[in-house]
């Protein structure tokens, strides 16, 4: 990318989360990723650079080596025109959903106010950006240039129960934290409705609890799901506002991917026979992998596992009722990026709850001793003696300072990867087409090339434990308090009818 001749009108807005926002080049597969920042706590230019180098660094000595080399691209840092930043600031703000501009060009920032991002101005003051390969559009030019691209972001969140001898709320080992968390959510009105989805469906390895899965997202995307054709956005929920899934307009999207087996063009059979190969084929890729990570070194033992199916899934529940409580667990494949993303995931081996202990223990040190901060690596670097010291598994406190930071920092990167993205690229390849290093996967209409990659592995702050620990208890205690009014109501309307039903025998 030549940086002297950036032109504002080749960038379109592509996406935004809350920490930052990206924009993609019209004709070449790259994206620029500018970071967001509350108002309150502008950085320096220095400390911006700090910052986006710490992210890159983080995921090429960490996350390319827990999730392995294919599936992490750590982009650069580049420095861009201060004019450039701001034309191409003011050019996507009428690009932003949902968004009403206010600027003020003397101090160079830009606020914006989409629904629930409102409290984050882009940074616009620094020139530092990082530049990555566009991930919604496959990396091999013949085919980006020749041929439809479907994209399928999934951002699956935590795929396993806490089996922390430390947890207290005897709800939080039967129900995972998103199922937990959407009661919450909805309450909140950041979602309109529950959804189906839960992380340990998704996670099981079990195709039919897979495609449940997937079809729950389908059905409520929240943030949880997106699809992008040729790049752009046609499928996925903005916010709570956002009108419900379109299934028919997005099987007309998919036609040209998946064509129905069944040789229906149009109606209902035939939006439902997509949808089921859409699902049918991200199952086989996330099931797909072979990539080897150093993730041996952090395997956990075969005690390190809650419950496998969560209460709350409706899939659970069909289960129990049918009397197959422990359906037979098939496992993911080791290679996959499902697999290596749930094992790091894993490295919360203390919950939140085992864990502010640890992290009160480290505040109190660095109370006393500020200017550690640096040696203990809080903010970084994030280098291989970093990496080193995540591979200590074991859980025994022996009241040192060693074990609290090694725990802490586990933490981090556990919660790093119960947050992070998986993108699914997939494009037809004609059938005589010599396959390049690409793998392939079959579909109902012809086969299709496939990538897999893994997005926003920013470190998360040490700053933000004492959120996590708050934020648990709520969200613990909101379903507690939820799931009680249900069985009260339930056993109230039973006492109702047992009642009415001793009036009747009195009457007679
Ligand atoms: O705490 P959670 O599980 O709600 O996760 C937050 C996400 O909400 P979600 O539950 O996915 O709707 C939240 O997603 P949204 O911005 O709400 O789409 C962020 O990803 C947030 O991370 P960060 O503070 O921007 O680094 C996430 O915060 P972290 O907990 O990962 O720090
Ligand atoms: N390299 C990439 N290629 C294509 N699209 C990308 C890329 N990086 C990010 N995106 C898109 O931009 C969106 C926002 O990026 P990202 O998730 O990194 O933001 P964030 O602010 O860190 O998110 P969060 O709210 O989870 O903290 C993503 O959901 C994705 O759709």
């Amino acid at each position: 990318m030549d940086e002297a001749k950036m032109d504002e009108n080749e960038w379109g807005y592509h996406g935004e989360g809350n920490k930052s926002l990206v924009v993609a080049h019209a004709q070449r597969c790259v994206v620029l990723r500018f970071l967001k920042f509350p108002p309150n706590r502008k950085k320096t230019s220095e400390e911006t650079f700090q910052h986006l180098q710490n992210i890159v660094d983080f995921g090429k000595n960490v996350m390319k080596e827990f999730l392995g080399e294919n599936y992490v691209h750590c982009g650069e840092v580049v420095r861009l025109p201060l004019d450039f930043v701001k034309q191409l600031c003011l050019k996507i703000q009428s690009e932003r959903p949902g968004c009403v501009p206010c600027t003020n060009a003397q101090v160079l920032y830009l606020f914006f106010f989409p629904e629930s991002r409102c409290d984050k101005d882009l940074d616009t003051l620094s020139g530092y950006a990082l530049c990555l390969p566009n991930l919604a559009r496959l990396q091999t030019y013949c085919f980006a240039e020749h041929r439809p691209i479907l994209c399928v972001e999934i951002k699956p969140k935590c795929g396993f129960i806490p089996f922390s001898t430390d947890v207290t709320h005897e709800m939080k080992h039967k129900v995972c934290r998103y199922c937990m968390h959407q009661h919450l959510k909805v309450a909140n009105g950041k979602w309109k409705q529950i959804s189906k989805y839960c992380p340990l469906d998704l996670y099981s390895g079990n195709k039919q609890r897979m495609h449940f899965a997937l079809k729950s997202l389908l059905q409520e995307a929240q943030n949880n799901l997106k699809i992008f054709k040729n790049g752009e956005l046609i499928y996925g929920c903005r916010d709570s506002r956002s009108p419900s899934a379109d299934w028919s307009e997005l099987a007309h999207h998919l036609k040209p991917f998946f064509f129905p087996s069944n040789g229906l063009a149009s109606g209902p059979h035939c939006t439902r026979a997509v949808i089921r190969e859409l699902v049918r084929v991200i199952t086989r890729v996330l099931l797909s992998g072979s990539d080897k990570g150093r993730l041996g070194a952090l395997r956990l033992g075969p005690g390190s596992r809650g419950p496998l199916v969560c209460e709350a899934s409706p899939f659970g529940r069909s289960l129990h009722r049918q009397g197959k409580p422990s359906l037979e667990h098939s496992g993911l494949p080791k290679g996959c990026l499902l697999y290596k993303t749930l094992q790091v995931q894993m490295l919360d081996l203390l919950d939140i709850e085992g864990l502010y202990p640890l992290y009160r223990r480290v505040e109190r040190y660095l109370e006393e001793f500020p200017e550690e901060r640096k040696t203990l690596q809080i903010d970084g670097p994030y280098d291989e003696t970093f990496y080193q010291k995540l591979l200590d598994l074991s859980t025994e406190d022996d009241g040192t300072l060693a074990f609290a930071l090694t725990k802490v920092q586990q933490y981090r990167v556990a919660m790093t990867a119960k947050d992070c993205s998986i993108m699914i690229a997939l494009s037809p390849c004609l059938q005589d087409a010599s396959p390049d290093q690409r793998p392939i996967v079959p579909s109902s209409r012809s086969r299709l090339a496939f990538s897999v990659s893994v997005l926003d592995l920013d470190l998360k702050p040490y700053e933000s434990i004492p959120h996590q620990y708050v934020l648990d208890g709520k969200i613990v205690n909101y379903y507690s308090k939820t799931v009680r009014a249900k069985d009260a109501a339930m056993m109230s309307t039973r006492f109702k009818e047992s009642e009415e039903c001793t009036l009747v025998l009195h009457k007679v």
